[in-house]
């Protein structure tokens, strides 16, 4: 494999389930009962109604069958009388038989529209409860891989769980139906139930080794189609298009498609092939046992023992019970799977935050009075074993204005993320007017403290939602989006869009508009002015913004921090020296920390970076 191969593969990343065998996919029936108080959970009713029409269908097959052997019987009978012919118990039986496929059309469509009511009901409860559950959760459990996957196919197979909750349905609904023909089969003769049992057993056999040979291949092959599946994104999306046009990438992408997708189609259809002719083989017996049985039956039926009612009745049962049995086999290794899928749901939902509040939480104090202590604090990602940041104490007091500076990588991100408790310190401590931030009300202080990250996202909204979100409680305040707005130079640049504050902001949707990286950056920065925040935290608040931009927003920033405790990252020294102290960090260690000018005075490292800075601005 080629060194590149590699690289993207370890992109595309590992699963967990790609170790699970055969085995374990049927233990993942265990999650079907809870699957279904789930269903159940969303409505009672609609899935009552979907069980009883099942289970009045079930019984449908048989009591045609019957009908029709007594509609056979009644024919012969009638042809053999002499003189006048009394016709109306023939035609009550026909009448029956017309009404119960009338029925069975009914229930059917019934069944079809209980499944897609309910299916969707369940669909949309599964992705509210997504939503609300991923919101309980700690950052830090996102930026986990293996939690990060678990996510995605949680969320992916929403779908594919509807389809499930029909199968399964159809697949109880098929038992009990088989059950009702086993009963009359039995009735007639119970060695015909054995015949029928050497007909399908052979081809259950080779269905379910052949299975678990394309289980396990699709299982090992995990990585390989994921891979497959990033490959296809990047190779048709807008999000790549630029970047594959300009580097010419189409080709190299597509051969790489290729050549890994033909190893997958030769190994799998070499399972297949094997499939297709050992299936045949073994459905031939189940041919050849089927005859059998007819023949038996036309024995009987010949030598007077059965009528020939009886006769079309056991074939007719035969024959559908061998197909059911069949189908059921089929859905069967279908459901197994499917519910694998669904331990990845429940692994999600059953996942609780490190992060939680204290059980008796503080309000946070209004206002702060002396501000945030860190003593010794020191930070590792999960699954690093470098330290991001490590003793770090120093005393941010409270209306003060920081600036943290460091090259990149250097914890400045990690420090603010620290402060609002998006991470627990791995060690160490972060103290709020003296007391551990721990020991406050955890929705309190989110609510306080107001961050716009240097990588906020671009909601496909519109541009009045997209500013709101600062304070969504305030998203009906068409005044205070407006304030905020111009405070952040926003309301210049939707004052020019077809749809002023409704506009759509973004290429996603149809009337979408998207905009530059600055005039975005002025969007997302009028949300931190939505806020009545007491500590601000700005990252890199106008890296995207031109010089003319940067300097307004210079001018009203004042306004922004005033009476509140903020914290600025910036590489731009003339957003750094608004601040009252600047702290040095390097390599996640405090360097230096004072005002401008004593940095300066100095002579340090911090020194060093203005000059520098300045001297490229000259
Ligand atoms: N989610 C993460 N998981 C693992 N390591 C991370 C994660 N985020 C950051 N790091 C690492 O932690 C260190 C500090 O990163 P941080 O983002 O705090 O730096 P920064 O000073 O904000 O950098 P920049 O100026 O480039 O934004 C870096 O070495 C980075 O590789």
């Amino acid at each position: 494999m080629s060194k590149t191969t590699k690289g993207t593969r370890a992109a595309a990343g590992k699963t967990d389930t790609e170790k699970k065998s055969f085995r374990e996919q049927l233990g993942a029936l265990k999650n079907l009962p809870k699957f279904f108080r789930l269903i159940w959970d969303t409505s009672k009713r609609m899935t009552i109604a979907n069980m009883a029409l099942r289970l009045i269908k079930s019984a449908l097959p048989i009591t045609m069958l019957y009908i029709g052997k007594l509609i056979i019987d009644e024919v012969i009978r009638l042809i053999d009388v002499a003189g006048e012919r009394d016709l109306s118990y023939l035609w009550l039986l026909v009448a029956l038989e017309l009404g119960l496929a009338v029925a069975s059309d009914l229930i059917n469509r019934g069944i079809t529209l209980m499944d897609s009511l309910l299916g969707d009901l369940f669909s949309n409860r599964i992705s509210v409860a997504l939503i609300e559950h991923a919101a309980t959760l700690d950052l830090a459990q996102f930026e986990d891989a293996t939690f990060y996957d678990k996510l995605e196919r949680a969320r992916r197979q929403t779908v594919s769980r509807v389809v499930l909750m029909s199968q399964v349905l159809s697949q109880l609904q098929d038992i009990v139906t088989i059950a009702f023909l086993a009963a009359g089969l039995i009735a007639f003769n119970p060695w015909l139930l054995l015949i029928l049992l050497i007909a399908v057993v052979p081809s259950f056999l080779g269905e379910s080794h052949f299975n678990e040979r394309s289980y396990s291949l699709s299982r090992s092959w995990t990585p390989e189609r994921r891979e497959l599946d990033y490959l296809r994104y990047i190779g048709a999306s807008d999000e790549t298009a630029k970047e594959i046009k300009t580097f010419n990438l189409s080709g190299f992408l597509a051969d790489r498609f290729r050549e890994l997708s033909d190893r997958y189609y030769n190994l799998n259809k070499s399972i297949t092939v094997k499939r297709a002719v050992w299936g045949s083989a073994l459905s031939a017996i189940g041919t050849l046992a089927y005859y059998g049985a007819y023949i038996f039956i036309l024995f009987e039926t010949v030598m007077g023992v059965i009528t020939v009612g009886s006769l079309t009745f056991l074939a007719g049962s035969f024959s559908s019970m061998r197909s059911l049995l069949q189908g059921i086999m089929t859905r069967f290794s279908q459901i197994a799977e499917s519910a694998l899928y669904l331990q990845d749901l429940f692994d999600f939902l059953e996942l609780r935050p490190q992060i939680t509040p204290p059980a008796n939480p503080l309000p946070l104090p209004r206002p702060i009075q002396q501000g945030f202590t860190f003593e010794n604090v020191g930070f590792k990602y999960h699954n690093s074993v470098r330290w991001a940041v490590r003793y770090l104490s120093f005393h941010l007091k409270a209306g003060e204005k920081l600036a943290l500076v460091g090259e990149n990588g250097a914890g400045k991100t990690t420090l603010v993320k620290l402060l609002a408790r998006l991470y627990e310190p791995t060690e160490g401590r972060i103290l709020l007017d003296g007391i551990d931030l721990r020991d406050y009300d955890l929705n309190d202080l989110r609510h306080q403290v107001g961050i716009i990250f240097q990588d906020y996202v671009r909601f496909q909204m519109t541009a009045s939602d997209n500013i709101a979100i600062g304070q969504i409680s305030n998203i009906l305040d068409k005044e205070r989006i407006q304030g905020s707005a111009q405070k952040s130079l926003a309301d210049l640049v939707i004052q020019r869009l077809p749809d002023k504050y409704e506009q759509v902001l973004g290429k996603r949707f149809n009337k979408g508009v998207e905009l530059s990286g600055g005039e975005w950056q002025k969007v997302a920065l009028a949300r931190a002015y939505m806020r009545d925040a007491q500590l601000l935290i700005l990252d890199e608040p106008t890296s995207a913004l031109d010089a003319r931009a940067e300097n307004e927003v210079f001018l009203r920033f004042s306004e922004l921090i005033e009476g509140r405790t903020a914290v600025l990252i910036s590489h731009r020294f003339s957003t750094v020296r608004m601040a009252d102290r600047i702290l040095f960090l390097e390599q996640g260690q405090l360097k230096e920390l004072g005002s401008h000018e004593e940095l300066l005075a100095k002579n340090g490292k911090y020194a060093e970076l203005f000059l520098l800075q300045a001297k490229g601005y000259l």
